[in-house]
C-alpha cells in the first residue's frame, strides 16, 4: 500500500503577514508633556498568494497609514511596533526600499499622485521594469483597462476622474508586482465606472500574486475580496470569509461585523447607534463594548485576544465555537 494517504498538504507561504502591529504619533500638550495618539493597535493580517484581502474601516481610521507602513513611507513622527513579513522574511526598511514599486506596488488613494507635468503614457512606461517593450506593455495595459490609446498622449488634467483612476491601476498592472496595495481606489465613481474598476482590480489581484484592498465601502469589498479584515478603532476585530456575509449574518463572528452587514439597506437596515472611540480615548476593554448588545463586565474590563473560530480570526469573548 502506498504511504501517501496521510500526507499533510504543504502549507502555503503567506505573501504578507502583519502581526501585532501598532502605530502611534507623539502629541505634545501644554507644558510640553508628551503623550501618544494610538491610531493602529494590535493589527493582524495575512495575505496568501492569489488572494484579495480587503481592509474595511471607516474614514480616518488609519487605513492609508497601514498601507504606508508596509511600503515604508510613513511620516517621520510615526512610531511603530510589531512585525511585518513579506514571503516569510522580516520587512526591514532596507527590504522595503528594495521592493517598493517593484515586488510591492501601491495604487494610491488620490489621483493627485499622478505627475501633472508628464503625459500619462510616459508615466506608466517609466514604471515598466522590462527595458525593451515599455511602450507596448503600457499600451496593452491601457487597452485592457478600456483606455483609448490616445489617452497616453494626454496629461492628467485632461482626464476624467474615472480615467485617471484607470491610469493609476495601469501603473500597478505594468509593475508586475507580487503584492498590490490598492488604497480606496473607487471613491466618487459612477456606478458603471465603479463596477468596471472593481472588475479590473479583481483581474489584477488574481493575475498578480495578491492584493490588499483598502476601502470603507463594504459593497466594494464584497465584490472583489476573498477575505475581509474588519477594522474598528484601529484593531482588526474579525477577518471574515466573503461567504460569511450572507443571510442575517449568522456566520459572522464579531458583533460589529454583524452590525455592519445588518445595517445595509438591502439586508435588515438596522442602524448602528453611537460612534467609534477617538484615538485619545484609553479603553481598557473591547473598543466595541459600549455599542455591543452582547457586552458584559468582562468586555468593559479586558481586551479580547484574537482567537480562531470556524476558520475566522475574531476578537470577541463571545464568538461561537
Ligand atoms: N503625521 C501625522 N501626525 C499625526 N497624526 C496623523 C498623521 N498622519 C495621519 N494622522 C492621523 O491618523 C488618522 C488616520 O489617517 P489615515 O489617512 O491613515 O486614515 P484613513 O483610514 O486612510 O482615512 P480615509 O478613509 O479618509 O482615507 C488621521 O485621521 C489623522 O488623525
Ligand atoms: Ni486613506
Amino acid at each position: 500500500m502506498k504511504n501517501n494517504s496521510f500526507s499533510i498538504p504543504e502549507k502555503k507561504k503567506p505573501l504578507l503577514e502583519v502581526k501585532n502591529f501598532s502605530l502611534s504619533f507623539p502629541q505634545y500638550k501644554e507644558g510640553f508633556e508628551e503623550s501618544n495618539i494610538h491610531v493602529i493597535k494590535n493589527f493582524e493580517l495575512s495575505i496568501n498568494p492569489g488572494e484579495i484581502v480587503a481592509v474595511l474601516g471607516s474614514s480616518g481610521s488609519g487605513k492609508s497609514l497601514l498601507a504606508d507602513s508596509i511600503l515604508g513611507i510613513l511620516p517621520e513622527n510615526a512610531k511603530t511596533q510589531g512585525h511585518v513579513f513579506f514571503e516569510n522574511e522580516p520587512l526591514t526598511a532596507k527590504k522595503q526600499s528594495e521592493l517598493r514599486g517593484k515586488e510591492i506596488s501601491l495604487i494610491p488613494q488620490s489621483v493627485k499622485a499622478l505627475d501633472p507635468l508628464m503625459k500619462t503614457g510616459k508615466q506608466v512606461q517609466s514604471i515598466v521594469r522590462n527595458k525593451k517593450d515599455k511602450k507596448k506593455i503600457q499600451e496593452d495595459a491601457f487597452k485592457k483597462l478600456g483606455l483609448p490609446t490616445a489617452t497616453g498622449k494626454q496629461y492628467p488634467f485632461e482626464l476624467s476622474g474615472g480615467m485617471a483612476r484607470r491610469v493609476l491601476i495601469a501603473t500597478a498592472m505594468v509593475c508586475d508586482a507580487k503584492l498590490i496595495i490598492a488604497d480606496e481606489p473607487t471613491p466618487g465613481l459612477d456606478k458603471k465606472t465603479w463596477n468596471e474598476t472593481l472588475e479590473y482590480l479583481k483581474q489584477l489581484g488574481k493575475a498578480n500574486s495578491g492584493m490588499m484592498f483598502i476601502t470603507h465601502d463594504i459593497h466594494a469589498a464584497l465584490k472583489i475580496a476573498d477575505k475581509i479584515a474588519v477594522f474598528y478603532a484601529g484593531e482588526t476585530v474579525e477577518i471574515a470569509n466573503k461567504a460569511d456575509f450572507s443571510g442575517h449574518g449568522e456566520n459572522l463572528q464579531h458583533p460589529y461585523t454583524k452590525a455592519l452587514w445588518q445595517a445595509l439597506p438591502e439586508n435588515d437596515f438596522i442602524p448602528l447607534k453611537g460612534n467609534q472611540p477617538g484615538f485619545n480615548e484609553l479603553i481598557p476593554g473591547c473598543a466595541f463594548a459600549p455599542r455591543c448588545y452582547k457586552a458584559t463586565e468582562l468586555c468593559q474590563e479586558k481586551k479580547p485576544e484574537s482567537t480562531w473560530v470556524n476558520n475566522t480570526m475574531v476578537r470577541c469573548f463571545y464568538a461561537r465555537n
